[in-house]
């Protein structure tokens, strides 16, 4: 190590915001890497679940914060360097611009979009360099934003989740994730969740059945109704009835294959009660909230094993029937959580039921846990190495190596051989709302749409502000802080109810709105734009906040608009790494462009790039494509 790289890790106060998988290979690679003052924030506690890969932590140490418990884990095999651990929020007041502005540099290895744009806006305000990162199974990426040299974490949008079309989810599924987001979002939430809220399931029963209360919603349960009656009705209404009026409407189905109707008589017996047991069977002491289950009572063990129309009709009864015994005061509360089992089984059993019916490979347990829940399995490997690239990273912006700063993108299969591809980072987007004073737009019915409106879905949602400020003018409209008197309470949640053209200074076609968030030190200006009509369907919220732009391609790069084999595209998911927002391309066409970023890149201490040879490729694959190309050939 030369002396100047040494001097720069000694001297160096470093922040670590998040204690996770990524956290724990950091803070020992820190430790080992020679860093001497090492701040850690960490909110969570440890869980079962994270032992399999974040390392520090024992299963004794369950329950304990996972700050601290890195801390003593790394002081024990550096015992002289100075660790501080916080187990708290880093959106909390305390962690202001002050704070913030005592560190080096700050390295996040966070698992949320919130907390990392949070962060982006206090070391901006700080003047901190920030090392970003984020891992979604194989793939992974680390980015260095430094104020006014590369750009700040929010200059390009993030994508938000993948949302599907309404008629694809309530009528026309045609991938296995189609019928989880209908189980999920529509089922689910008719049965257990909140009953006033809309939702797009057919709840009206079949016509002749209920002459006399045409309007009945069917889901509504009579207080002495038998819970298994009650779960056939409810099955054979979303699984027969439903498909059969589908059906009815022949245009939909003119170039699609036609869903089959599945009543419960067709593949549950008689009365289950007798069969298998079932919830009578299991006293309410048996078994505690968070654990109930219905797979042991229909002896179903492993997750991982595929269940037939009949297993996973008796689950959904079963399911259901121990929702209503066991879990009842939940019920209209309810949202689906991966880690409640209960709900896993019954959004498992339902989407294959309705799978089934459209002709859609049915799946097991394990693998819709993994759909509903967003999850891609963590790989310990990809923590590690991003956690080591990281360092890289940081000792450059330590030293001011502003040449060779890199972004650099794990990838899941090699482009050009190589599994890490570093391309040189962007410059500042110029008309990036939160490292530019570049005002956004936002076209919205003046006269329609409330102050609440335009603060929940604009300012907290999507400019996500903790503690906002919204001036119009010299004049104050809303304020959130705890030194408000009752007085400016009472004022500002009258505004809130007020339409935009009638606050008391109104806020029509034209006006400019000033938004603060004073925590973050972040102030942005908003031009309105009246506009009468919203298409529903295209714009659900009634409104559009528009003005930052993707950022120009940096220099000597071409920006691509076609997908091939070299482009990386790496972007964000709430959970983690983020691949794919932009495409920074080390074009084929310009291999001279390629040299060079790899030639900068393995420079003395920059030999980090992972080169393997083609016969290699199976070794690094992820098993399930290997077993489908298999699959293929045979
Ligand atoms: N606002 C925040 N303040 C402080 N720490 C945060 C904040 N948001 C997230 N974190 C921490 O960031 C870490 C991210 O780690 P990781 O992605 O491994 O998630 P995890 O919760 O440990 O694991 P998993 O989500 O896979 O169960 C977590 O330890 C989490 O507590
Ligand atoms: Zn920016």
């Amino acid at each position: 190590m030369d002396p100047q790289q040494q001097s720069a890790i000694q001297g160096a106060k470093v922040l670590m915001v998040g204690a996770g998988g990524i956290g724990c290979e950091l803070l020992k690679t820190l430790a080992l890497s020679g860093f001497h003052d090492i701040h850690i924030i960490d909110m969570d506690t440890i869980e079962v679940s994270n032992l399999n890969r974040q390392f520090l932590f024992r299963r004794s140490h369950v329950g304990q914060s996972k700050a601290k418990v890195a801390r003593d884990a790394v002081l024990r095999f550096r015992p002289h360097i100075n660790i501080r651990s916080y187990h708290a929020n880093v959106k909390n007041p305390e962690f202001d611009v002050d704070f913030f502005k005592q560190f080096d540099v700050v390295l996040n290895g966070l698992d949320n979009l919130d907390a990392r744009r949070h962060v982006n806006r206090l070391c901006l305000a700080a003047d901190v360099p920030l090392v970003e990162s984020g891992t979604t199974g194989f793939l992974g990426q680390v980015t260095v934003h430094v104020k006014g040299k590369t750009e700040c974490y929010e200059c390009q949008t993030k994508p938000t989740p993948k949302t599907y079309p309404v008629c694809t989810i309530t009528s026309t599924p045609t991938k296995f994730v189609h019928c989880i987001v209908w189980a999920k979002d529509l089922l689910f939430a008719k049965l257990f969740g909140d009953k006033n809220q809309d939702n797009d399931l057919n709840v009206r029963a079949k016509k002749e059945a209920s002459s006399s209360k045409e309007t009945e919603d069917v889901f509504e349960r009579a207080e002495d109704e038998d819970i298994e009656q009650y779960g056939r009705k409810i099955y054979d209404h979303v699984f027969g009835y439903n498909i059969e009026a589908a059906l009815s409407n022949e245009e939909t189905w003119k170039n699609r294959t036609r869903p089959r109707p599945i009543y419960s008589k067709e593949v549950l017996p008689e009365s289950l009660t007798q069969k298998n047991g079932s919830t009578q069977n299991c006293s309410a002491t048996d078994v505690d909230d968070s654990t109930v289950s219905a797979m042991p009572l229909l002896g179903l063990k492993n997750p991982q094993e595929l269940w037939g129309l009949t297993q996973n009709s008796l689950v959904f009864i079963e399911a259901l029937k121990l929702f209503f015994a066991k879990r009842k005061k939940e019920i209209g509360h309810l949202t689906f959580d991966k880690d409640d089992q209960l709900a896993v089984e019954f959004v498992t059993a339902a989407a294959n039921i309705r799978a089934e019916s459209f002709g859609i490979p049915l799946h097991s347990l394990f693998e819709a846990k993994g759909i509903a829940g967003n999850i891609v399995h963590a790989v310990a490997t990809t923590n590690a190495i991003v956690a080591g690239l990281i360092v890289i990273e940081a000792i450059k912006v330590l030293k001011k190596d502003e040449d060779k700063y890199r972004m650099t993108y794990c990838l899941e299969h090699p482009s050009r051989k190589m599994l890490l591809m570093p391309v040189e980072p962007f410059e500042p987007n110029p008309s990036c709302y939160v490292c530019s004073k570049t005002p956004l737009v936002l076209e919205i019915n003046t006269q329609k749409s409330k102050l609440r409106d335009l603060v929940d879905k604009i300012v907290k949602a999507k400019l996500g502000m903790n503690l906002p400020l919204i001036m119009h003018g010299a004049s104050l409209l809303y304020e959130v802080g705890d030194d408000l008197d009752d007085i400016m309470v009472a004022n500002y949640n009258a505004n809130l109810e007020k339409f935009l053209s009638e606050l008391p200074s109104p806020v029509i076609n034209g006006s400019t709105l000033t938004v603060e968030d004073l925590q973050q030190e972040l102030s942005c200006k908003i031009n309105v734009k009246h506009r009468e009509e919203f298409d529903e369907e295209k714009e659900p919220e009634g409104m559009v906040l528009s003005g930052w732009t993707q950022s120009p391609p940096t220099k000597g790069e071409s920006a691509s608009t076609s997908k091939n084999e070299s482009d990386v595209d790496v972007t964000e998911s709430s959970s983690g790494p983020e691949i794919a927002s932009k495409k920074r391309r080390l074009s084929e066409t310009e291999p001279k462009n390629h040299k060079r970023e790899t030639e900068n890149v393995e420079g003395e201490d920059d030999d980090y790039l992972m080169e393997i040879e083609d016969d290699d490729l199976t070794e690094i694959e992820n098993p399930m494509t290997v077993s489908k190309k298999k699959k293929r050939v045979a």
